[in-house]
Formats: structure tokens, C-alpha cells, sequence
């Protein structure tokens, strides 16, 4: 590994931002995040989950798609997993993710971790002038998806990265629990079981938590967490 540090200024730790919904986290993500961090030198990839992913409708408790991302990326000891989008109200809004993990690790280079298909609309989100002054992004292809950057991106801020192509989608996954479907070797094999014991994606009462739950918000079940963590 090369050395980043110099006599007189110690090098910044390399930090990547895995943010999604992860309704379930899948093998994309993680084969995204660990190809990043490879081709960057991270010290370390934090995973997000959302807290209220506003462009997405019906989506699980937060505190499962927590729980599950926990799981997932327990094994990795670069991986970690952060609270801040799923701890603040309102909507999650990137520029606010990038401003909480600044804060909790001063010191640090931001790498912001993006699918082919999130960077195409990556100049809609709020605040995004600011995201790119915080954070340098990369895109990773994905199957189905042309991994293009739009002209008014900052070009010195965004780079791309070829990853192995995993045609994987939490949708499917979500599709194929709720068929009766296999969704082992697409996510972790603790998240099928967490899948299952919760009957996450299955559960006509969890249906009915989600149907009754604020458009586009995340519906909150504290009852879940205490099951898996005792
Ligand atoms: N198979 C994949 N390969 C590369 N990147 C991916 C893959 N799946 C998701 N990503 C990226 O990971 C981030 C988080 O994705 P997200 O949690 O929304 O998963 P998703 O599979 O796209 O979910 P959904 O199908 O519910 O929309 C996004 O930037 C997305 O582009
Ligand atoms: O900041 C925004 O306006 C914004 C709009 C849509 C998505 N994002 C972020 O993009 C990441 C992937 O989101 P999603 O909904 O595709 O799972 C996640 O970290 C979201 O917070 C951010």
C-alpha cells in the first residue's frame, strides 16, 4: 500500500459512504462497496441505511433494514454501519448524511458510493452543490443501467468504476420473498434468515403497517429490534 502520510501532514483517513434504502441489503451492495474500497484505498466503507427515503413508497421498518445491514456486514472488519439517516426526522437527504459522518469523523476524505442508476439522477437531489464540496462520488456500474455522467457534473469530483456485474435488486429480492422464492446467495445468509423469521417481506400485518404508514415514509418497529438484539 502506498504511504499517504507525509513529515508534515498526517494522512486523512479514507472514509467510503455506502447509502441505501436496503430493503434487503443484497450482494450488489456489497460487491460495490468492497470493489470501492479496494480501487480507493478506504480505511474504512460506513453503510447507511435510510431513514425516509422520499422517492420510495412502502418501504420496511427502518430498524430491520438496520438490523439487516448489521448483519450483512459483520463479517467485513472494514465495514460498518451508521445510525445517522435512520436517526434523524424528515427526509434523508444526502447533503445531510455527508455533513453527520464529517462531524463524527473529522479528519477523514469522503467517497460516496453510487449506482449507475442513482448517479443518473444524482443532480436532482437537494443541496447537491454542496454534496460534491464534501465528498468525491463513484459511481459503480450495474446491470441494466448505462453508467453515463450527465455534463453539468463536476467532473473533478465524480469518478466511475467498472464492478462485477451482480443483476441483483432489492425489488426482486422483496418480489421473490413475498412468491415463496429463494433469496439465498442474493443476500447474505443471515438476512434470509432475518427475512424469514421476521417475514419481512411476506406478513399481511406488516403489509398493513406499511399501507397505513405516511406516503414515502419509513414505518418504525421497535418490537423487531428488541427480538433480534435479546
Ligand atoms: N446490483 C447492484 N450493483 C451495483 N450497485 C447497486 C446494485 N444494487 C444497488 N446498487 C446501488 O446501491 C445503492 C443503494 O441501492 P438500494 O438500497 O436502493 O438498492 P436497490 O436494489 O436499487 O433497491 P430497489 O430495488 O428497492 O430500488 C444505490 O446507489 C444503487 O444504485
Ligand atoms: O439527497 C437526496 O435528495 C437523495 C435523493 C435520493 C436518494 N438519495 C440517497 O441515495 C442513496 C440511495 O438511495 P435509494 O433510495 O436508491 O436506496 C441513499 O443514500 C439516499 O439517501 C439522496
Amino acid at each position: 500500500m502506498t504511504d499517504r502520510s507525509t513529515a508534515s501532514t498526517p494522512a486523512k483517513r479514507r472514509v467510503g459512504i455506502m447509502g441505501g434504502t436496503f430493503d434487503p441489503i443484497h450482494h450488489g451492495h456489497l460487491v460495490a462497496a468492497s470493489e470501492v474500497a479496494k480501487s480507493f484505498d478506504l480505511d474504512e466503507v460506513v453503510f447507511v441505511p435510510t431513514g425516509n427515503p422520499y422517492m420510495k413508497r412502502n418501504v420496511s421498518p427502518s430498524e430491520d433494514r438496520y438490523l439487516m445491514t448489521v448483519i450483512a456486514t459483520a463479517s467485513n472488519p472494514r465495514f460498518t454501519v451508521s445510525r445517522v439517516d435512520i436517526d434523524r426526522d424528515g427526509p434523508t437527504y444526502t447533503v445531510d448524511t455527508l455533513r453527520d459522518v464529517m462531524r463524527l469523523r473529522p479528519d477523514s476524505e469522503l467517497f460516496f458510493i453510487t449506482g449507475a442508476d442513482a448517479i443518473a439522477q444524482i443532480l436532482e437531489w437537494k443541496d447537491s452543490d454542496d454534496m460534491f464540496e464534501y465528498a468525491h462520488f463513484v459511481a459503480v456500474s450495474r446491470p441494466g443501467h448505462e453508467l453515463v455522467l450527465d455534463d453539468s457534473l463536476p467532473r473533478e469530483s465524480v469518478s466511475v468504476l467498472e464492478v462485477p456485474a451482480l443483476a441483483i435488486s432489492s425489488t426482486d429480492c422483496r418480489d421473490r420473498a413475498r412468491r415463496g422464492y429463494p433469496v439465498w446467495y442474493l443476500v447474505p445468509d443471515g438476512v434470509v434468515q432475518y427475512i424469514a423469521k421476521h417475514r419481512l417481506y411476506t406478513d399481511s400485518d406488516h403489509d398493513e403497517e406499511r399501507a397505513s404508514a405516511p406516503e414515502g415514509s419509513a414505518v418504525f418497529s421497535s418490537d423487531r429490534a428488541h427480538e433480534v438484539a435479546t
